[in-house]
């Protein structure tokens, strides 16, 4: 088209008046026309194209014969692929009638793969009016362990309320429970649970029956069966290659599949392969409450645990940290059953080799401190410490989003990309720009990313035994020293207690802030007493010469409404300076009330800062304050004060002796 001089348009010279000419379709032979040189594309149909963009996935390596004393006799493809539907469909497999599901390999929208099916018989039960139900006839298909690029598109079709950010992560939602519910956890109480647990005030373990347990997991089992397709993640847990489970996850969301293939340790295609019966199964049926007039159930959610059967059921709720969670208290029972600790802690490492472990409860810093440009990072969250050192239970990490700055926290902001599972966090519609400071879903708004994609993880995700024990307090009274040294005796006095303090809620103005005691900062996850933990950690802290230190993250200057969090940068010093050696050289003093050593310099923090009462301007407030907190320490720790830790007697009386004085 050309404009004339009349400023209309109109196409060129003769064409409009003779009609338009004819479209050259044969090429000219005259060597002009290089522009539609490439060869045609081979195939004859739509369809065919399209299954030329995708070439089939390398095939994984064979087993190797000789592999062991007893060599596996080598299987087919085919064989194995069976062996894998038979697995899950066994896993799958309702109780209360004759098989399990029939299962298809494959996305059910792509109709043209070939259905593998699977379903095993199975008598659990001596059930004599068997009888075929509708179900029995239908098909599951199961998407196994796909990737992440094939999670994010079944997240994106099927699944309101995911979208990829301008980062490259996976936005989503986690539906009406945008954390954990403790209170709706139940384990199930047998002859052997009922000596091994803790049970009772306190305790995080509320029990259950085998029978109720049934009856829930046919509940989340018969919900996932009615789906079209199911999720299945074989994967591992713990780094440490001897103390290695095996977890299978069968759930009906995309992202908690991608949650927890960020989550656990990704096996290789040779491991999976070879990855057989897994030692523990969750059934993760979120979507779907679980029943209210049900023997034990106080509402419409529960998180099951199933130690002798090696299972764990999920109903009402869609949050994936119970998934994670849910793992994590299995570990604190299987573990030290093997004499290993398992711990709700940080862990990093030094160029040298110095190991620390940053203990805490939720939002007290073990993601953010252990993530640390100038250290190896073993992990964010769950470890064990056995006799050979440390490993990392987890695959993956799960940082607080909240207010996530690139200047504070640039490894944790770098990690939000591609694979990355965004929880709840809120973006700009139309840009898809992330806004972290948004809590218009949830303050608890969370990234799951794999520990690699943090450039200095250090993989396998192992390291020797701890030099520094941080115990990480959130303190919103703001009394405690933002760093202390502890006597061995102060350390455990401090892990049993597991304090923090956050501020109860920030909707209706200023709040009193909340003080929080969970036994070994985690008691929501342990499974045994306390003090059995306690003991295990002052016997390697003190076989291995470790140094117990305590680290408020929290209100220096006031409490929560008067002073201020203190700096990330300055917490950041301080554990700079117990890292470097450089802490364990400063001099000291003796604090009134808790009895701890501060610092008189740390390098890089103001001086004033370190003797909390510097920083109140109203002292009398000040000593009211440290006196309620000290207060609410003892009456906290009475609970504990008839239990014996470990062998030693003489240690007993000196950690009850090792709380605040006053
Ligand atoms: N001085 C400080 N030290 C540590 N964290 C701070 C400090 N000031 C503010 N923060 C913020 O506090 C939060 C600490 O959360 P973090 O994710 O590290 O908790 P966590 O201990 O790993 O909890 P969880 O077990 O729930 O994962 C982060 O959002 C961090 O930015
Ligand atoms: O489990 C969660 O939801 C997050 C977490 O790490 C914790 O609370 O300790
Ligand atoms: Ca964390
Ligand atoms: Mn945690």
């Amino acid at each position: 088209m050309a404009a004339n001089g009349n400023g209309e348009f109109s196409f060129g010279k003769g064409t409009a008046r003779n009609g338009l000419s004819k479209i050259q379709t044969q090429k000219k032979n005259n060597g002009i026309c290089h522009d539609d040189s490439a060869p045609p594309v081979k195939a004859q149909t739509i369809d065919e194209l399209h299954s030329l963009q995708k070439k089939r996935s390398a095939p994984t390596t064979p087993i190797k014969g000789a592999q062991g004393p007893v060599a596996a006799p080598p299987i087919s493809d085919e064989e194995r692929q069976k062996q894998q539907l038979q697995s899950i469909s066994a896993s799958l497999a309702s109780l209360t009638r004759e098989t399990g599901p029939k299962l298809v390999k494959g996305d059910p929208a792509r109709k043209s793969e070939t259905p593998k099916v699977s379903h095993v018989s199975h008598n659990y039960f001596t059930c004599p009016t068997i009888s075929v139900s509708d179900s029995a006839l239908k098909f599951t298909h199961v998407l196994y362990n796909l990737s992440p690029a094939e999670l994010y598109e079944q997240a994106i079709k099927y699944e309101q309320g995911s979208f990829i950010t301008s980062n490259g992560a996976l936005a989503t939602l986690s539906g009406a429970k945008t954390g954990r519910s403790p209170r709706d956890k139940r384990v199930v109480k047998d002859e052997t649970t009922e000596d091994e647990l803790w049970w009772g005030k306190g305790s995080p373990n509320i029990e259950m029956d085998e029978h109720t347990f049934l009856v829930n997991r046919e509940r989340a089992v018969d919900y996932l069966n009615s789906l079209d397709k199911v999720f299945v993640n074989d994967q591992f847990l713990n780094w440490d290659p001897e103390n290695r489970i095996k977890v299978r996850i069968v759930s009906a969301r995309a992202y908690h599949s991608l949650f927890m293939h960020n989550m656990c340790i990704r096996p290789t295609p040779e491991e999976l392969e070879n990855f057989g019966t897994p030692d523990f199964t969750i059934y993760n049926a979120g979507q779907f409450p679980c029943n209210r007039y049900t023997h034990y159930m106080t509402s419409s959610t529960s998180i099951d645990l199933n130690l002798a059967r090696r299972e764990m059921v999920i109903l009402g709720t869609q949050y994936a940290g119970e998934m994670k969670k849910g793992l994590f208290s299995v570990m604190h029972y299987l573990m030290p059953m093997r004499q290993i600790l398992s711990l709700h802690s940080g862990c990093n490492m030094g160029k040298d080799g110095d190991v620390a472990l940053f203990f805490g409860l939720s939002g007290t810093g073990k993601t953010t401190l252990s993530t640390d440009h100038n250290r190896y990072l073993i992990g964010d969250d769950e470890h064990c410490w056995s006799e050979n050192g440390v490993s990392n239970i987890e695959g993956g990490c799960y940082a607080k989003c909240i207010d996530l700055s690139r200047e504070k926290e640039p490894d944790i902001w770098n990690a939000i990309k591609f694979g990355t599972v965004l929880e709840n966090v809120v973006f700009d519609e139309h840009t898809r720009e992330l806004d972290f400071s948004d809590k218009s879903v949830t303050e608890n708004t969370r990234a799951a990313y794999p520990i690699e994609y943090i450039p200095n993880a250090k993989i396998p995700c192992v390291g020797p035994h701890p030099k520094n024990v941080i115990l990480l307090a959130c303190d919103a009274f703001g009394v405690l020293p933002p760093v202390s040294k502890l006597s061995l005796a102060q350390t455990m006095y401090h892990f049993i207690s597991g304090y923090t303090a956050l501020v109860a809620g920030t909707e209706e103005g200023v709040k009193e802030p909340q003080a929080t005691f969970s036994a070994c900062f985690g008691a929501a996850f342990i499974m045994l007493h306390p003090t059995k933990y306690a003991a295990m950690l002052a016997e390697k802290m003190q076989k291995h010469g470790a140094t117990g230190w305590l680290v408020n993250t929290g209100w220096s200057g006031g409490s929560y409404g008067s002073g201020n969090r203190i700096k990330l940068p300055y917490t950041r010093k301080i554990i700079d300076a117990i890292h470097s050696g450089s802490l364990l050289k400063a001099n000291y003093k003796k604090t009134e009330v808790f009895g701890v050593e501060i610092p008189t310099e740390v390098e890089g923090v103001p001086s004033e800062i370190l003797d909390p009462v510097n920083t109140w301007s109203d002292k009398k407030a000040y000593k009211e304050t440290l006196l309620k907190l000290g207060g609410l320490f003892k009456r906290n720790f009475e609970t504990f004060t008839n239990y014996k830790i470990g062998k030693d007697n003489k240690l007993t009386e000196e950690i009850l002796a090792a709380g605040p004085n006053f």
